[in-house]
């Protein structure tokens, strides 16, 4: 699967160490920066990258870094298409794909052993979404509020 990656200065390390993580695994990592660690960097232009890469690249997922993760999952969020939940735990991780179908994920860097993270990234791209009546509902009901014309 290709993953598209994105972090502020707050989750540089961690996307480091996913990058390399995810790669082993056998996924195609693309990451939006920051390129570098600069402990004055903003979140949003990353996380914006991140997100409009995810909507243009079907089948794709988004893994976005902060360190809480709150903004960087309201500026994924912004993207038309976007589906971006935060997750904390690995039931909102699963969750978020089984319910939401969500295509990002945030997470806060600060918030987690990086062990921990790491396993919540896992536990979100090994999620399907379930395809339930219910929950295709929801969501056509949130995209309908976002394309207004269709
Ligand atoms: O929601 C935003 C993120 O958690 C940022 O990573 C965080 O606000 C950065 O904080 P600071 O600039 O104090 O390192």
């Amino acid at each position: 699967m290709r993953i598209h990656l994105a972090a502020d200065h707050a989750g540089f390390e961690l996307k480091t160490v996913l990058a390399a993580h995810l790669a082993r695994a056998g996924h195609d990592v693309i990451d939006h920066g920051a390129d570098t660690y600069d402990p004055d960097d903003d979140y949003p232009a990353v996380c914006l990258a991140a997100a409009e890469a995810v909507v243009s690249d079907a089948g794709s997922l988004g893994v976005v870094i902060g360190g809480s993760g709150n903004g960087e999952q309201i500026a994924a969020n912004k993207v038309r298409g976007v589906r971006a939940a935060l997750a904390w735990s690995p039931a909102t991780a699963t969750l978020a794909r089984q319910h939401n179908d969500a295509n990002v994920v945030a997470i806060g860097a600060r918030q987690h052993a990086e062990a921990e993270a790491v396993a919540l990234v896992e536990a979100f791209l090994a999620e399907p979404f379930s395809g339930d009546e219910r929950h295709q509902r929801r969501i056509e009901q949130v995209a309908a509020y976002e394309n207004p014309a269709t």
